[in-house]
């Protein structure tokens, strides 16, 4: 997708991965809005980029994206302000196994929810001009993980990914979708996450860490965003991120796809 002139919105974008795809936007010349419940580093992440960018660039939102209100009320905000949609980026998420019904409604019903505003708003079948949804799971979401519940959203985030990117759904309403999947990357997720986990947890994690080759930084993933903004023929795959390079996941056909 060519991104300049286009506009933007991003979940859960006040720091991390969701600030760093908010950036990339940016860089190519589209407007973006970005969404978190964090109101100060919010306003300090959109203070920095309208710096660097421009004024109306960009806008911060506040909006939890588990209440449905505010985020109906934030794509409705978007589509006024800067008057279309063309990307959805559904970002936000955390980890907690202790609070698990919290875990699967950020991570997944709020994704599921995302997708349809989207569709609801850039499908062509409602008069939008097509557009691109990129989802972010995790590499947790494809192999098994020592946190079940995250795990189980992050899969079902892929799987949700799949089917809305069936063929016959894009030759209807015209939007693309894809899932990034990262594995360990260096941001507050990772300190908050060792500040919960039991002793054994941390040292299964630094095990997997290390077999891996060591934490992603943020610009090792959104290098795999910015692929997924490219790749207009990989409709519902899966981008896997890992140190060892990207790779794509679910493009293989189902039982019932023999020629
Ligand atoms: N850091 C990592 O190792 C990996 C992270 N991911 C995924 O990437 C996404 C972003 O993670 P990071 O940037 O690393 O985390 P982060 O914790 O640095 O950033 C997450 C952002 O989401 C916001 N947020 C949390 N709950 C929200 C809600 N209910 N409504 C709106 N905003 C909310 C937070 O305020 C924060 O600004 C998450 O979905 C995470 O599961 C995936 C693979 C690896
Ligand atoms: C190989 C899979 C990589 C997946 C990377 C991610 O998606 C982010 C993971 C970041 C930190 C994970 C820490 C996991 C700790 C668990 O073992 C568990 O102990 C955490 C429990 C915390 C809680 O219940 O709140």
């Amino acid at each position: 997708m060519q991104l300049a002139g286009k506009i933007a919105l991003v979940t859960g974008a006040a720091r991390g991965l969701g600030k760093g795809c908010a950036e990339a936007i940016l860089e190519r010349g589209a407007k973006v809005a970005l969404l978190d419940t964090d109101d100060s580093e919010g306003q300090e992440t959109v203070a920095a980029f309208t710096l660097k960018y421009g004024a109306d660039t960009c806008t911060f939102i506040l909006c939890d994206v588990t209440d449905k209100d505010q985020l109906e009320g934030a794509f409705q905000q978007v589509v006024d302000r800067f008057g279309g949609l063309d990307l959805v980026v559904n970002n936000a998420g955390i980890l907690s196994e202790f609070d698990w019904e919290k875990c699967i409604n950020v991570n997944l019903i709020s994704v599921v929810r995302g997708c349809r505003l989207g569709l609801h708003y850039m499908g062509k079948q409602n008069g939008g001009n097509g557009g691109l949804i990129i989802n972010m799971a995790s590499v947790a979401g494809i192999y098994a993980f020592p946190a079940p519940v995250y795990a189980t959203t992050k899969a079902g985030v892929v799987g949700l990914t799949r089917s809305l990117g069936m063929d016959h759904k894009f030759g209807k309403d015209g939007v693309r979708v894809n899932v990034l999947c990262p594995s360990f990357t260096m941001t507050n997720f990772i300190t908050d996450a060792k500040g919960k986990a039991s002793e054994e947890d941390l040292q299964q994690m630094q095990d997997m860490v290390e077999k891996g080759g060591g934490f992603l930084q943020i610009p090792d993933v959104v290098k795999g965003f910015v692929k997924l903004l490219d790749d207009d023929d990989k409709n519902g795959a899966a981008l896997e991120v890992t140190l060892q390079g990207l790779k794509y996941h679910g493009c293989e056909s189902g039982p019932w796809e023999h020629e």
